[in-house]
């Protein structure tokens, strides 16, 4: 996205008194204000546009609706095993995420390996807050939920899939953990709405409109369908999401949350699995020795001028902690809105 001199600087304060300011007014209880604020302010922080302040407006629609719970009480459920769920009980997913971690990191040192399963919430977030507070914990951690039925599966022309995104976190010691969090489509929708809101055209590969023909208009591409990336690579992966953060956890598929949502425009609505693996589970006192050794990786990586993932995102969060952010000043007037 391109910013003009126009944007609203706002320090990350500002973000979170806003986003609080917005989502009370919204008539969300305060747990969850909390919980979805510090997502929300996460994602402008990490320069994560898309996952921003921008989901305020999203999150209006969406309890606008009805469609969220505002007062939901997650209810933690202590299964057989490594395995924990959470009834989020049709709320946001960062309360219940918050109520089941604990239990979920327990069960790994426990286990070797824990799971953790989020049914009935409302989701629209990046995935990397969750990683990192996994990774936190010394533990490796990946993570998947499904979305709305938006996007074609490979070789298809019409939407099926969700946006469906894939998190992966490594802990590194003394150091911002190894973590790549990309939706398993082209891109994010939300940055293809960016895209709309800004007038801008969007890179070819990214959708193609109700006739099935590629197109580099935003507003084409969202009433289309949108890609996935790599070709069936992606679409499989978009398609293991499905599976085994919908039917195998019991609950909904992309498809089954559009179909619920009946033209709302709410956020989605189904299942988060977050899986969480202690390397003690396998190396036992050896772990950190071996843990240790995917430094040399990394170092190899980054020695040939390439870039680990989420690199640009910790660089954004030093900047943005001194700096402040800016906001473009349509978004920021529209997010005013909600509370003015
Ligand atoms: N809740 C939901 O249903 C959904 C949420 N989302 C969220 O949207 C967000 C954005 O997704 P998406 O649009 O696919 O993101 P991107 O295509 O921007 O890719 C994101 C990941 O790839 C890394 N990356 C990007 N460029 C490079 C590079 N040149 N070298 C190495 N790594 C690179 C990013 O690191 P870096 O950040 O440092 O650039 C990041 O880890 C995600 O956080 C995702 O969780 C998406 C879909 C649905
Ligand atoms: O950008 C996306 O794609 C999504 N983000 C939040 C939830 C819906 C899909």
């Amino acid at each position: 996205m391109t910013y003009d001199e126009s944007d609203i600087a706002l320090s990350l304060e500002e973000v979170a008194a806003l986003s609080r300011a917005a989502l009370s007014r919204l008539g969300l209880a305060p747990a969850h204000v909390e919980a979805v604020t510090a997502t929300v302010v996460a994602g402008e922080r990490d320069g994560c546009a898309s996952h921003g302040i921008y989901r305020l407006l999203v999150c209006a629609d969406t309890l606008k609706s009805g469609k969220v719970a505002r007062d939901a009480e997650p209810v933690v459920d202590d299964r057989a095993g490594g395995v924990v769920r959470v009834d989020a009980r049709g709320g946001y997913a960062q309360l219940s995420f918050q109520r089941g971690l604990p239990l979920l990191v327990e069960k790994a040192r426990r286990n070797g390996i824990a799971a953790l399963a989020i049914n009935d919430c409302v989701h629209f977030a990046a995935l990397w807050p969750e990683i990192e507070a996994v990774t936190a914990e010394g533990l490796v951690a990946l993570a998947f939920t499904p979305s709305h039925a938006w996007v074609a599966p490979a070789g298809g022309t019409r939407p099926l899939l969700g946006t469906n995104p894939v998190a992966f976190g490594w802990p590194r010691p003394g150091e911002h953990p190894f973590v790549f969090d990309f939706a398993t489509s082209a891109v994010a929708r939300g940055e293809i709405e960016l895209h709309r809101r800004a007038g801008e055209p969007i890179p070819a590969g990214w959708g193609i409109d109700a006739e099935g023909r590629p197109t580099t208009d935003a507003a084409a591409a969202l009433d289309g369908a949108m890609l996935t990336f790599g070709g069936h690579k992606g679409s499989a992966l978009s398609v293991m999401v499905e599976l085994i953060a919908g039917p195998l956890i019991g609950d909904l598929t992309s498809a089954e949350s559009l179909a619920l949502d009946a033209g709302a425009k709410a956020s989605p609505i189904g299942g988060e699995l977050v899986i969480a693996i202690d390397p003690a589970g396998f190396l036992g006192g050896e772990a950190a020795q071996h843990i240790a050794r995917a430094e040399k990786l990394f170092d190899a990586i980054v020695g040939q001028g390439a870039r680990l993932p989420s690199q640009r995102r910790f660089e954004a969060r030093k900047r943005s902690l001194s700096e402040g952010v800016r906001v473009p000043r349509k978004l920021y007037d529209d997010v005013r809105a909600l509370v003015d």
